[in-house]
């Protein structure tokens, strides 16, 4: 636990929670450098549609379309059962309003294709995205991301003060869950309003940890560690490999290399790390998945890097980090949903099983649950 960060997002949530749309503003003038309106006109979703070329709006479509096709299989019936006369079990309905922050330090339209899309398949009627302006301005995909998906509601706001916002209903109606992943402030801030509002996962900076033998291609294996410290000084790369060729040849500046003795070593080392993603590229990496407990991803052989699953394979990008895998998963169409218990039961089975529960709540010594049970006829 990082006592420190904790107490700096803790001082300015409070600011905010305190002092409203002033402290919104103020965080946002310090840390973003904008001083505007938050809410993005209708004005501006023209002028980003006009700036994006034909070919990169065909690539946009084509990538959803896939996203699409992974997720709706993800989609889950209510699952409702019959007996004595009685009806029992879950029903699902979407969150009702969500918010989607997308990170901008550097802009992440894709991000907003992986969160926006299984919201849509799973029914989500209201949908803020916030995300940090540059120089005034939201990034043109983003936007054009969001006019697709027929989200009108985006805000330029970034960092704590979003998630604040977005929590507490500051300059904009209070969403009930936050999505989307972002830097160690964003990730500490939703951490923080857990229980304010719902949130998907602690999906902070990016990590990967690659499982390889002396039979993986050292460039493959070293532009993929690489790529995830693309995303920003606090991402984090492991090697956990049995070849010492291959140790060397990745021993960089941000890499993590661990010699191991034996594959199944490499695989106890992945499991104490839980990285966010994990590559295996052995001779046989199905072998190892069975050992695998906590990952976020596993993505198996030489042609599943992670920038692919990052853009185009269609499974989805948000993942826990910083050791979250250990608790909790990928982002699916079902983390849009509720569940809810149903029950409908008939006269004949509750007073032939009534008993249990009045003599629970007898043990229990609650007087009024027993005779709630008791005076029905
Ligand atoms: N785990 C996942 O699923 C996943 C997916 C995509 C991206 N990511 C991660 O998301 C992160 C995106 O980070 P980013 O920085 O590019 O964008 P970001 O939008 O998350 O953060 C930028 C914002 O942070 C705020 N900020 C910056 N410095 C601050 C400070 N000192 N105090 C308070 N607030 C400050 C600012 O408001 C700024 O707009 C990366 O770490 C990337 O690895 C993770
Ligand atoms: N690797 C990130 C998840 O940790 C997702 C991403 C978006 N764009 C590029 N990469
Ligand atoms: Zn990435």
């Amino acid at each position: 636990m990082n006592f420190e960060l904790e107490s700096y997002v803790a001082q300015i949530l409070k600011d905010i929670r305190e002092k409203g749309i002033e402290a919104v503003k103020e965080y946002s003038r310090k840390f973003d450098g904008y001083d505007g309106e938050f809410l993005v006109s209708e004005e501006e979703f023209e002028e980003a549609e006009r700036q994006i070329p034909e070919k990169d709006k065909k690539i946009i479509k084509r990538t959803i379309e896939r996203i699409w096709e992974y997720h709706e299989k993800q989609l889950e019936n209510d699952k409702l059962y019959i007996k004595n006369a009685s009806l029992y079990g879950i029903i699902y309905k979407p969150v009702r309003r969500i918010g989607i922050y997308v990170p901008g330090g550097k802009p992440l339209p894709s991000t907003l294709m992986m969160v926006g899309v299984p919201a849509k398949i799973a029914g989500v009627k209201e949908i803020a995205v916030t995300t940090p302006p540059k120089n005034g301005k939201v990034n043109p995909y983003v936007l054009y991301v969001a006019k697709l998906l027929g989200i009108k509601e985006v805000y330029k706001l970034g960092g704590i003060q979003a998630i604040g916002a977005m929590a507490y209903g500051i300059g904009m109606k209070k969403v009930d869950k936050i999505f989307g992943p972002g830097n160690k402030f964003v990730n500490e801030a939703k951490r923080q309003v857990f229980g304010v509002v719902g949130i998907d996962s602690l999906a902070g900076p990016s990590e990967i940890a690659v499982i390889a033998d002396e039979s993986a291609n050292k460039e493959y294996v070293l532009y993929d560690l690489l790529s995830q410290l693309e995303h920003g000084k606090d991402s984090k790369a492991w090697l956990l490999t049995t070849s010492r060729e291959l140790a060397e040849y990745c021993s960089r500046d941000g890499i993590e290399v661990v010699l191991c003795k034996s594959l199944e070593e490499c695989a106890e080392k992945a499991n104490e790390i839980a990285p966010e993603h994990l590559e295996i590229i052995t001779k046989e990496p199905l072998k190892l998945v069975d050992l695998i407990e906590n990952a976020g991803a596993i993505y198996l052989g030489e042609y599943t890097p992670v920038p692919a699953a990052d853009y185009f394979l269609g499974v989805n990008h948000v993942l826990p980090t910083g050791g979250a895998a250990k608790f909790s998963g990928v982002l699916t169409v079902m983390d849009f949903m509720k569940r809810i218990s149903l029950a409908y039961v008939s006269r004949e089975e509750f007073l032939a099983e009534r008993y249990l529960g009045i003599r629970l709540a007898e043990i229990e010594g609650l007087e009024m649950h027993k005779k709630s049970m008791e005076v029905r006829r």
